[in-house]
């Protein structure tokens, strides 16, 4: 078993169409996803419960009853953290701790406490942080289990103070993972539903006599949830669209190559659209992480997955040198970008557009899919170029504070007595203009 993995250099004259070529990402089946998940949409909105259960029973092939019997009390999540063994409930707790600490101290340093300052005149203006009343958790449950998701999601929704947290995950065959409820018991999650797909975004969006409306919903999903978020933004809010996982390592040639092949088929496993890209100066370390490749692909579970994700996204970049790696790093825009060099904080100044860095070479991403404390939903598809990882403040809302004193009035009013008369706006111009004191 080989994989051919697409071999680029910055040296080749038509280098640029070919990175476009490697980073073009096109849902061949928007069309008919879309179309799907428009009628799921207007389905439930229109017949709530009774729409979730037959698409549920559908696309997941569980059937019940009743739309309560799809709730997932907090009874059995409890039970189900009770179940693990010593070692997983350990770990899944440390995790958890890990990643509060983060976002507790991103709480802190962004700004959540609001701000106020006076005006010589007495006026005085501000910003107040609230947290939003109620979010959605989407948690994937198609094809694998996440219960790092549900960690990455509800903990900074709760240390946020968001009160109402509800998590859908599907649970297909109606096979419940004990680890994403024991996830679930240990970050402050309010209800969960077993429901997945577009029929879970529009239970979450419109509400259902069983599945409250919330008022923003987050996480990651497959196309189906990207499509249905996308369609229901406006009437709740949404983080972002996540398109299949990314890792772009840039080595200087000093690492093991079978640690850095294994970085790239960390990510390649998750989805056969999922990219995986090396770029090094170093054009024999490239052959050498190549041979790594070759040597333990075979022996990995997910192999299919990931050959045809290197097969069909997977680059190799040779570069002149390291900044020339930056450069490229910053087009790409990645998910993920290990920096696997000597001096990384070095390199990393020169990064301005990745959703995450991972410094140093025992820095694996796969730490900080799991434990290591920042956030896993990060931008994908060179969104990083305008956007964030999940973090706390997706759970908070801003509102701006007035506070004008009668000295105020006089000064603002007249400004907007003439800029709201060169608007034409009359109503505008007197109410300001009553509150001028007659000379
Ligand atoms: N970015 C991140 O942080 C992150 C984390 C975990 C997972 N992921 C990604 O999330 C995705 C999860 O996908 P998944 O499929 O395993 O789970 P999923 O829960 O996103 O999707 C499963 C649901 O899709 C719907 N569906 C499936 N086939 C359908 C069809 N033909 N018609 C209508 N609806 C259909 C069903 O309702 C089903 O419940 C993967 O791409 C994974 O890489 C991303
Ligand atoms: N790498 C994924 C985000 O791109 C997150 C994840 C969850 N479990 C393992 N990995
Ligand atoms: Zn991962």
């Amino acid at each position: 078993m080989t994989v051919q993995i697409r071999r680029l250099a910055t040296t080749q004259s038509d280098f640029k169409n070919q990175l476009a070529n490697v980073l073009a990402f096109e849902e061949k089946e928007d069309e008919s996803i879309n179309s799907v998940v428009a009628n799921v949409l207007a389905d439930v909105k229109t017949n709530g419960d009774k729409a979730v259960l037959e698409y549920t029973r559908r696309f997941d092939r569980l059937s019940v009853n009743s739309a309560a019997e799809l709730e997932i009390s907090k009874t059995d999540c409890e039970a189900a953290l009770a179940s693990l063994t010593p070692e997983r409930r350990a770990a899944l707790q440390a995790a958890a701790n890990r990643i509060r600490k983060y976002h507790e101290y991103q709480k802190r340093s962004c700004g959540s406490d609001g701000f106020t300052f006076t005006d010589e005149d007495g006026t005085s203006l501000g910003q107040k942080v609230t947290p939003l009343d109620s979010v959605g958790i989407y948690v994937p449950g198609g094809k694998a289990a996440y219960p790092s998701s549900v960690l990455m999601n509800a903990i900074p929704a709760n240390v946020a103070g968001v009160t109402e947290i509800v998590m859908v995950v599907p649970t297909p065959d109606g096979a419940r993972n004990e680890l994403v409820l024991a996830a679930a018991a240990l970050s402050g999650v309010t209800r969960v539903f077993a429901v997945g797909g577009a029929q879970a975004i529009g239970a979450l969006a419109y509400g259902t006599e069983t599945i409250p409306s919330v008022d923003k919903i987050v996480g990651p999903g497959n196309a189906y949830v990207a499509a249905a978020k996308r369609r229901v933004f406006g009437t709740v809010g949404i983080d972002m669209i996540a398109g299949p996982s990314e890792i772009l390592v840039i080595c200087d040639g000093s690492t093991h190559p079978d640690w850095v092949a294994m970085d790239l088929f960390s990510q390649a496993e998750h989805d056969e659209m999922a990219q995986s890209i090396l770029i090094s100066p170093d054009a024999s370390y490239l052959d050498r992480v190549n041979d790594s490749i070759q040597k333990l692909l075979p022996g990995m579970i997910r192999k299919d997955i990931i050959t045809k994700s290197l097969s069909s996204r997977g680059a190799m970049v040779h570069v002149k040198n390291m900044e020339e790696a930056c450069e490229i790093a910053n087009r790409i825009a990645p998910e993920h970008l290990e920096i696997s060099a000597e001096n990384p904080e070095h390199w990393a100044e020169l990064i301005r557009h990745a959703g995450s860095i991972f410094l140093g070479r025992f820095t694996s991403e796969a730490l900080g899919d799991y434990c290591a404390g920042p956030n896993h939903v990060l931008p994908t598809s060179r969104t990083a170029r305008f956007s964030s990882p999940l973090g706390v403040y997706d759970f908070q809302k801003r509102s701006s504070l007035i506070c004008v004193s009668a000295e105020g009035a006089q000064t603002l009013g007249k400004i907007a007595v003439e800029l709201a008369t060169g608007e034409g706006l009359e109503a505008h111009a007197r109410s300001a203009g009553l509150r001028i004191e007659k000379q």
